[in-house]
């Protein structure tokens, strides 16, 4: 377990974020959005694995890092998994380079990748929460900035070019859409993935309230996955606003680095993000993935993940 410094109460930290958040592109809300964001909520166990709500808000959630999502847990530290992960060059955290020696491919990373090979479906698009009250299946969300690249990953993951509508105009994907992974689709999913509207630069403001809605009551919600353009490299504040509200609602976060294949070297980045994110927060869960959906790389590791995020055992699907 790792502490954070104690900076103020639970609430005061809470009032502030929200704040925040009711100044941020996105967002900008109202008033009354952000009190039912502030009051509403319960303490959910952030989880590989579905959340639970219900239980109570208590201050040492908020500074202690979940075992969950600590680095140290017995599930991250198989040695089956975790090595490869990190240093498996083609499938996984590092963009291969020409001199990088043919890829190790474990059983998990075949089983990832077959997961993934299982048709991909557009369940919906939603603008309330009662709209996707029938989605049980385990659910990671793909957020950041406008035309980080979120559309083309989810693409690229489910190998289906076009599944999702991608532009090279910022602010292209404007509702929360909803796809599925199943074996027949539309039934049986196992799996939900959730592309999110860009924030920051021409993003909208009416979608804040139901954004917030669903990071803080969407108990599918198993993780986030937050992108980064490898160019870009660092954290502009809209990055930063949401690592608080992800923070705040508990919510275990990854980053992906998005285009590596325009990026000289994703090496350094990866340091220096890992160190600040670490510093930022406690539901922060390493390792940061470099991914080029274009070139496909990095895909399996991400795939991986996010079997792990939602607590699907890849060999028993
Ligand atoms: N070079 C390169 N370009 C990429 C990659 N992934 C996405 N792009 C380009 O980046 C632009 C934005 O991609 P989108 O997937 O639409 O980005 P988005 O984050 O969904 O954008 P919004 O929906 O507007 O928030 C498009 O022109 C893509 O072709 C990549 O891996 N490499
Ligand atoms: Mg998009």
């Amino acid at each position: 377990m790792s502490h954070l410094p104690i900076l103020s109460t639970p609430w005061a930290m809470r009032a502030t974020a929200a704040y925040r958040i009711a100044t941020w592109g996105p967002g900008r809300l109202g008033c009354l959005a952000v009190s039912h964001v502030v009051s509403s909520r319960g303490l959910r166990t952030p989880a590989r694995g579905q959340r639970t709500s219900g239980q109570p808000r208590s201050q040492a959630a908020l500074i202690v890092k979940p075992d969950s999502v600590a680095r140290t847990s017995p599930e991250l530290a198989q040695p089956t998994l975790t090595p490869n992960i990190i240093q498996d060059p083609t499938s996984c955290t590092t963009v291969p380079t020409k001199d990088s020696k043919t890829p190790v491919r474990t059983p998990n990373h075949e089983h990832a990748d077959r997961i993934f090979r299982k048709p991909a479906f557009f369940i919906k698009s939603a603008t309330t929460l009662k709209q996707i009250n029938n989605l049980t299946a385990p659910e990671v969300v793909f957020l950041g900035r406008s035309n980080v690249g979120k559309s083309s990953l989810i693409n690229a993951l489910v190998n289906r070019n076009g599944l999702v509508k991608t532009s090279s105009k910022p602010g292209h994907t404007s509702l929360m859409n909803f796809f599925g992974l199943a074996p027949v689709p539309p039934h049986s999913s196992v799996l939900t993935l959730v592309d999110m509207p860009g924030y920051g630069f021409r993003s909208r403001r009416e979608w804040g309230k139901f954004i917030l809605s669903y990071l803080s009551e969407r108990n599918q919600l198993c993780g986030a996955y937050m992108l980064i353009d490898s160019k870009v490299g660092e954290l502009k504040s809209s990055d930063h606003h949401m690592i608080e509200l992800l923070t705040k609602h508990q919510i275990p976060f990854q980053v992906v680095l998005t285009k590596a294949d325009k990026a000289k070297g994703t090496d350094s980045v990866v340091e220096k993000l890992t160190a600040e994110l670490n510093q930022k927060s406690a539901y922060f869960v390493q390792p940061i993935i470099p991914v080029s959906a274009r070139k496909k790389l990095g895909l399996t590791a991400l795939r991986l993940t996010v079997l792990m995020t939602c607590n699907l055992s890849p060999s028993a699907i």
